[in-house]
């Protein structure tokens, strides 16, 4: 089979420090045994999040310098939005400080307290916006999306039936909106078919209910629908992503991952009268408009990465890159989510320690372990990250208790891969040895960033 490479090639580089197994084994402890709260300077391939760890290029760096700083009206901002305008199709573009800028706005626009969310899983940041909000989410998502080892090439995909009932129960006038993320970050990066989404659209308007789409990595989505689904083998990303968006009334983006850059996020919308209420409250969280809590530089770099993001060769390196690594260890026998997904590799810690029980934190003790062993940094998505029901108080017990291997864009090489697969090819060797984890400090919101633990 023809090799592929990079449409790109490297002018600077960021030195690595590789550090002993023992120093990792002691800022491990006191790091309360999470990832999270690990000092950037004790890991050595960071495998921990795509969000804002992606390398700009040479021109988003140059438009840098011609960033417009003016407080009203900036040309950067006018830019960015003709350039969002051209390739996600929204009538209305706000920027925002990141993606939970954008949540924030969204879900105080449109939900009134009381109301329901639909929508594919779940996803930790915008669920608890919804909340906040007053709103009560619920999955819609098919079976197959809990099931680790399903190959389902749609796994994002919403699950009519669900949807249709959900309406039936709680009536259209009780449903906020549907929240469509795509791919869905915690099923393991999995897509939504453009087929899903033209129906999920369709159904969703004939209720008058509105649909919001989460296109954080919506460039990757497209490219899977490019790879996957019957009658766009021929399309181009720019042209799929622009046609999946047309389905949604609105977006949020944390322009953190697909569009390379460090800071950042979108509103979008096509509603005059929803943009007018989130133009409004833009300036109590985020600032003018015309800046939404970024300076002009950063909507400069947001544009061109845009335009970047949306080239056949640069999406499909990007991905590829991912699967290579999702390969070596499928290949390895290591139990990873299937498919593999479009911005990480997701170990399955349920499989990995079956000797942990959930209430153990095996996930959390797995993404610890790791470092320890190699240096790379992974994240938890499983119990803790699942977080509590806020009725019951109780913790939510998701079927997916995964370590996420998160690739940033344009950054590591292959010849990482290959080392991050190799260490945990050993650890797989001694996992019974692993013991599980007890939680002594859990915040309110949002636990896993900042939970810290203790070995049993
Ligand atoms: C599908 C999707 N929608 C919205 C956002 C929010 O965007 P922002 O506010 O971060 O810019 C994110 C951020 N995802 C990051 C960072 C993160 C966030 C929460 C828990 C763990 C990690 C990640 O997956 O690493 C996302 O993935």
């Amino acid at each position: 089979k023809k090799p592929w490479a990079e449409p790109y090639r490297i002018k600077v580089v960021e030195p690595l420090k590789t550090t002993t197994r023992e120093h990792r084994l002691k800022s491990m402890k006191e790091a309360g045994w999470n990832t999270f709260l690990l000092h950037a300077d004790d890991v050595y391939i960071d495998l921990l999040t795509d969000s804002g760890t992606n390398a700009m290029s040479d021109m988003q760096w140059s438009r840098m310098m011609i960033g417009d700083e003016a407080y009203a009206g900036s040309r950067s901002y006018y830019y960015l939005e003709e350039v969002c305008r051209k390739y996600y199709g929204y009538k209305y573009i706000l920027p925002t400080h990141q993606g939970r800028g954008a949540e924030n706005l969204l879900s105080k626009c449109t939900i009134t307290p009381g109301q329901f969310v639909a929508g594919n899983m779940y996803f930790t940041t915008t669920r608890q916006h919804q909340e906040i909000a007053g709103g009560t989410f619920v999955d819609v998502i098919i079976d197959e999306a809990h099931k680790s080892q399903s190959d389902h090439p749609f796994k994002g995909n919403i699950d009519l039936d669900k949807f249709e009932k959900l309406i039936n129960e709680k009536g259209a006038g009780n449903i906020a909106y549907i929240t469509v993320g795509a791919p869905v970050n915690m099923a393991g990066g999995q897509p939504v078919s453009m087929a899903n989404m033209k129906a999920v659209s369709e159904l969703a308007h004939k209720h008058g209910i509105k649909v919001v789409l989460d296109a954080t990595r919506n460039i990757e989505n497209a490219y899977f629908i490019q790879q996957r689904e019957e009658g766009y083998k021929n399309r181009a990303v720019e042209d799929i992503n622009h046609e999946f968006c047309s389905y949604s009334d609105a977006a949020t983006v944390s322009a953190k991952k697909d569009l390379y850059v460090n800071i950042g996020g979108l509103v979008m919308c096509n509603d005059p009268d929803l943009f007018d209420e989130l133009r409004s409250l833009i300036v109590v969280y985020e600032g003018m408009p015309t800046y939404g809590g970024l300076a002009g530089r950063d909507m400069e770099a947001m544009a061109q990465g845009l335009i970047e993001a949306v080239q056949d060769d640069m999406i499909a390196s990007r991905v590829r890159q991912v699967e290579y690594f999702g390969n070596l260890l499928k290949d390895a026998g290591i139990p990873i989510v299937l498919p593999i997904g479009g911005h990480g590799v997701f170990l399955d810690a349920r499989k990995f320690y079956s000797h942990i029980p959930q209430s153990q934190f095996p996930a959390q003790k797995l993404a610890a372990d790791l470092y320890i062993e190699s240096g790379v940094r992974g994240m938890e998505r499983g119990i803790v990250s699942a977080g509590r029901n806020k009725d019951t108080g109780d913790h939510y017990y998701p079927a997916l208790e995964l370590v996420r291997l998160t690739i940033p864009r344009r950054v590591y090489t292959q010849a990482h891969f290959d080392v991050a697969a190799w260490s945990i090819m050993e650890m797989y060797k001694n996992r019974e040895k692993a013991r599980g984890l007890k939680m002594v400090y859990e915040p309110k919101y949002l636990r896993f960033f900042q939970a810290r633990f203790e070995e049993l």
